[in-house]
């Protein structure tokens, strides 16, 4: 696959504050990227810099080959950017707003209105193409500045939290839109502190946090880190052999509060037969499985939950 993004070293302070801090990204044509970390993280100033629209104080990036450079915007016109807040114009019609943002990026009047209608359509707002977004749910608003970015036909495109405000119903449409674009080979980056979008839509997950990528990886590769893969929970009749479950291959830690037992795995498969045989006499009435997740892989690398990270 061509890789679509490049960039390397970004750095970025406000002050004293430092925001980012040697951030490389590469990101591949059909590729989705998702750049998860907490509130503060430093997601939009680094997508900022990959844009254009904040100029790094280090590093460099690179376009489908091209540097971003600030005097010129060949490279900048391969970019599609859905900001963490809406832009829109609230008292021009849906397809207005389109027709506008083709303008701007030198569509002529006649392509601007073909896109538009184009991608009202995919975004499923057709009927609505003659409607203020004023009047319009976030989802909806959301959608339309999903088109807004596309109408250049970008081959990256940067999503900064774009489920924000958004209904369940609004966001798997979100959802199934970036399915589509990815087929269609875009490259994109998505930024979110939910660690269930970026299981569910990423090819490759980019945990950052104070500035700095923490981890990066497929998620099975991520998950893969950990020593704990799986924990079980059992609720048990008679008291287990304790010494012969620690003692068991696969088994990582224990815990046995009366009849409660808490076991951490690192491989259920493994761990499976001897737990059996371990626990056939003590009359097991329920069993609770939990597999790690990407919020295990964030607690381990930085000691603090994904969603108590509040940095600001
Ligand atoms: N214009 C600015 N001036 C001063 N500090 C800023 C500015 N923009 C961001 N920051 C600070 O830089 C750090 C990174 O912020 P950034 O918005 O990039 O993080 P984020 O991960 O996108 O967070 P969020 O999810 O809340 O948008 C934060 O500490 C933030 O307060």
């Amino acid at each position: 696959m061509d890789t679509v993004l490049e960039a390397q070293g970004l750095h970025k302070r406000y002050g004293e504050r430092v925001a980012v801090q040697a951030v490389s990204l590469q990101v591949r044509a059909g590729e989705l990227v998702a750049l998860l970390g907490p509130n503060g993280a430093g997601k939009s100033s680094t997508v900022g810099m990959v844009s254009g629209l904040l100029r790094p104080d280090a590093g460099q990036v690179r376009v489908a080959g091209a540097a971003l450079d600030q005097a010129t915007d060949s490279a900048k016109r391969r970019i599609g950017l859905v900001p963490q807040e809406i832009a829109l114009f609230e008292d021009l019609s849906a397809r207005t707003n389109l027709q506008v943002l083709g303008g701007l990026y030198g569509l002529d009047r006649a392509s601007a209105t073909a896109r538009a209608d184009a991608l009202l359509a995919w975004v499923g707002l057709s009927e609505r193409a003659k409607d203020k977004p004023a009047h319009f749910s976030g989802g909806m608003k959301r959608r339309l500045n999903i088109a807004g970015a596309l109408m250049h036909d970008p081959d990256l495109i940067l999503l900064d939290e774009p489920t924000a405000g958004v209904d369940p119903h609004s966001r798997n449409a979100i959802f199934e839109l970036l399915e589509q674009l990815k087929r269609q080979g875009k490259a994109l980056i998505y930024t979110t502190h939910y660690m269930e979008e970026a299981e569910r839509l990423a090819d490759r997950i980019v945990i950052i946090d104070h500035g700095q990528v923490v981890a990066e990886g497929r998620l099975p590769e991520l998950l893969a880190q950990l020593p704990v893969a799986q924990t079980l929970s059992l609720q048990l009749s008679a008291p287990p052999d304790v010494a012969a479950l620690r003692a068991l291959p696969g088994v990582l830690s224990l815990r046995c509060e009366g009849l409660q037992l808490q076991v951490g795995l690192s491989n259920l498969d493994l761990a499976a037969a001897g737990l059996l045989q371990a626990l056939a006499g003590c009359g097991v009435q329920q069993v609770h499985s939990a597999r790690a997740s990407l919020e295990d892989v964030f607690l381990s690398l930085t000691g603090r939950a994904l969603r108590d990270g509040e940095m600001r």
